[in-house]
């Protein structure tokens, strides 16, 4: 797929742009701080609705602007959608397909399929399980746009029974039975029920995705670091001793029946652990407490892993989303924000060998000289100018 059209209004330093791509590579070039990373933040926000570089919308629209606007027009495989989003300041979001309204922002996911490799990476390697969590939800909704609803669900029923615990646990501590502890004590039920049900779903989902993944993360990691040791991923559930072993094994092949599985394991671990989640007043078990752990060798990744080699476990995990994307029938757009400045000769070669070789690859860089000769195709300058409304970034 690729973007033939990609237009901003009031997005982070873009007050107005209008671009048409094209299939192949272009690469924007500009001096540091001139809005180059924000037009691949803008594409990368109408695929996943999410920022790579913040959690929340306000930095998102221009400094005095209200509302920042994305669109583009999609060509996939000869059929063209248009997708436009809003970002509004205080108020929901709001998204088009074709010009028609939709009712949530999230039915655009999937149109728009992306991957982004970026500076930032290297949290998936060194930082938070979030992080990691991150990259494994953006795949799974990018591939399966039903899982976002999912997901949502899910997050919802966790804001619930979070606050039903918090009260428990505040009435356990002081020692009362008010009536709010012994409510909340009594509809816990309930929510583990729903918790188990849509948290089942996604561990599911997350658990396939993994298993699919792992191949493609090894041989990634084998083309950009030939000299360093095998790169493994592996799910890390918080079910602990409920969890199945069979399901997390790689070779597993997976049938519907498994979903009701975790689900019962799920609910057995919450109760497992119902007295340990009252006293502490959290949510302790569920997909939101679980890792994505990675390994080089019989290593963890974090905390072993050299500055060369985290790079490299970071963009294999790119890679090997841009691979598995690709085996479902349709090349993602691969973004590349500022990053060959950071790789070796070995791991440049191996990253542009599958750019020259995807639909359409937008790149970013400060000197066009670090980006491998053949990825020098169409150029964009960009640069930012001082008006009376701040400072605007233009194409030159
Ligand atoms: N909400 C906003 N409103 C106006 N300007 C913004 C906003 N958010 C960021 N900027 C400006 O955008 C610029 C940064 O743009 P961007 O991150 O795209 O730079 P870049 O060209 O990719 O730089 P580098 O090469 O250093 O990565 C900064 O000057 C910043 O002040």
């Amino acid at each position: 797929m690729f973007v033939r059209k990609f237009t901003l209004r009031d997005f982070r330093s873009w007050d107005a742009i209008a671009l048409e791509p094209g299939p192949g590579v272009t690469l924007f070039v500009g001096p540091n701080g001139h809005g180059k990373t924000n037009l691949l933040e803008a594409l990368g926000y109408l695929s996943a609705l999410s920022s790579h570089r913040v959690s929340t919308d306000a930095p998102l629209i221009r400094a005095g602007a209200t509302q920042a606007q994305i669109g583009a027009v999609v060509v996939n495989d000869g059929r063209e959608l248009a997708i436009d989003l809003e970002i509004n300041d205080g108020r929901a979001n709001r998204a088009r397909m074709n010009g028609s309204p939709l009712r949530r922002p999230r039915e655009i996911l999937g149109v728009l399929r992306s991957v982004l490799f970026a500076p930032e990476d290297l949290s998936m390697v060194r930082g938070d399980p979030g992080d990691r969590r991150r990259y494994l939800d953006e795949l799974l909704c990018s591939r399966l746009p039903r899982m976002a609803a999912v997901k949502a669900d899910y997050e919802k029923v966790l804001r619930q029974r979070s606050a039903l615990l918090k009260t428990a646990g505040g009435a356990l501590r002081r020692g009362t039975r008010s009536t709010d502890g012994a409510s909340a004590l009594a509809t816990l039920d309930v929510w583990d029920g729903h918790l188990a049900a849509h948290g089942a779903e996604l561990l599911a989902g997350r658990l396939r995705l993994v298993a699919e993944l792992g191949p493609h993360v090894a041989s990634s990691y084998r083309d950009i670091a030939p000299e360093s040791r095998p790169a493994s991923i592996r799910y890390r559930s918080s079910l602990g001793d409920s969890m199945p072993p069979e399901l997390v094994d790689p070779d597993h092949s997976w049938i519907r029946d498994d979903v009701e599985l975790l689900e019962a394991s799920f609910l057995n671990e919450l109760a497992v652990s119902r007295q340990r989640e009252i006293e502490r007043g959290v949510c302790l078990v569920g997909p939101h407490r679980d890792d994505l752990e990675l390994h080089l060798g019989d290593q963890p990744a974090k905390g072993f892993a050299s500055h060369g080699e985290s790079w490299s476990f970071a963009l294999s995990l790119r890679l090997a989303a841009f691979a598995l994307l690709r085996a479902d029938g349709a090349d993602p757009v691969l973004m590349l924000d500022d990053v060959f400045a950071e790789l070796d000769r070995t791991r440049r070669t191996a990253l542009a060998a599958v750019a020259a070789d995807a639909e359409q690859v937008l790149i970013t860089a400060a000197v066009a000289e670090d980006v491998p000769a053949e990825l020098d195709a169409r150029r964009f300058g960009i640069e930012a100018v001082s008006t009376a409304a701040g400072r605007i970034s233009r194409v030159v």
